[in-house]
């Protein structure tokens, strides 16, 4: 599968229960006894994961290691760390898309992925068909289709693109779309990578407030969003730091600003 074609089936359809099966979402070295489970307030956990990669001379390289994180239901967490420390990875991890070496995790059920590049997330002609994509799979009614997708576009702010042409729509407004359709089909579980790079900043805020929105309004949704903006951490309920391919701060988004501000202080003083 091409990186669009994966794009838009992760991003459009959320990986449900059937899908997690398929794909071994629950891997690990240890006895399933000793997996850790979910509890009732935790939406995306993980223990110890570790990825690696094989290069064409048959050497293994590390990616992730010892990795693991926690996040509560209902709350936007953000992911941050610099270049090449791991995020996307961890996030295809946890979305099923990769499978780790080791460890275990588990993701609240349905989960969507969504990519960074908004042309990729969005294909059908107009906005409703779009968002209503993912529902075929479901036996809904036309009424409850129109429901849901009406729902989903109010809450990332779209209610009134119902029948616009995609292509008319800003890079923002494809990743709003591209929410709403994971929304649509009750997604627990938004895995967001890098939503705003391409997105100028007008957009960007767009598209991180509707997010903001949607997990107010919305039953119990849980987020978690890889960036690299500073500016973007006012918005989150909690955030991560990794580095080499683990998690090695946890805190609130004050924290962990104050702690990669000093990170970045000390560099310029060395260098
Ligand atoms: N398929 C692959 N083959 C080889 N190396 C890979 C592959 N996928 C990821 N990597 C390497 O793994 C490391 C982590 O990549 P990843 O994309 O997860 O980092 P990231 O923190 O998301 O980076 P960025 O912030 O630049 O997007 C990088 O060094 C990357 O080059």
């Amino acid at each position: 599968m091409d990186s669009s074609a994966l794009s838009r089936f992760s991003s459009i359809h959320c990986l449900n229960s059937a899908d997690s099966d398929k794909r071994s979402h629950f891997f690990t070295r240890r006895s399933a006894a000793a997996a850790t489970a979910a509890t009732a307030d935790v939406a995306i956990e993980a223990q110890n994961l570790s990825f690696s990669i094989a290069t064409q001379q048959g050497k293994s390289v590390p990616i992730l290691q010892d990795c693991s994180l926690r996040i509560p239901s209902g709350q936007l967490w953000m992911l941050l760390g610099p270049n090449g420390c791991g995020k996307s990875t961890l996030l295809k991890v946890l979305a099923g898309l990769l499978n780790p070496n080791g460890g275990t995790f588990n993701v609240k059920r349905p989960k969507s992925f969504v990519f960074q590049n908004p042309d990729h997330q969005v294909v059908m002609p107009t906005v409703e068909a779009d968002v209503s994509f993912g529902l075929g799979k479901f036996d809904l009614s036309n009424d409850e289709v129109r429901r849901r997708v009406a729902k989903a576009l109010d809450a990332v702010g779209m209610a009134s693109y119902m029948q616009r042409p995609v292509q008319t729509l800003s890079g923002g407004q494809k990743q709003r779309v591209a929410i709403a359709g994971a929304l649509a089909e009750a997604c627990k579980v938004l895995l967001l990578d890098e939503l705003t790079t391409f997105l100028d900043e007008k957009d960007q805020i767009g598209v991180i407030k509707a997010l903001k929105n949607t997990l107010d309004v919305s039953d119990d949704v849980t987020a978690i969003w890889v960036t690299h903006r500073l500016e973007e951490l006012e918005y989150a309920d909690g955030a991560l730091y990794m580095e080499e391919g683990k998690v090695i701060k946890r805190g609130d988004a004050s924290r962990i600003m104050n702690f990669i501000k000093a990170k970045q202080a000390s560099y310029f003083l060395r260098n």
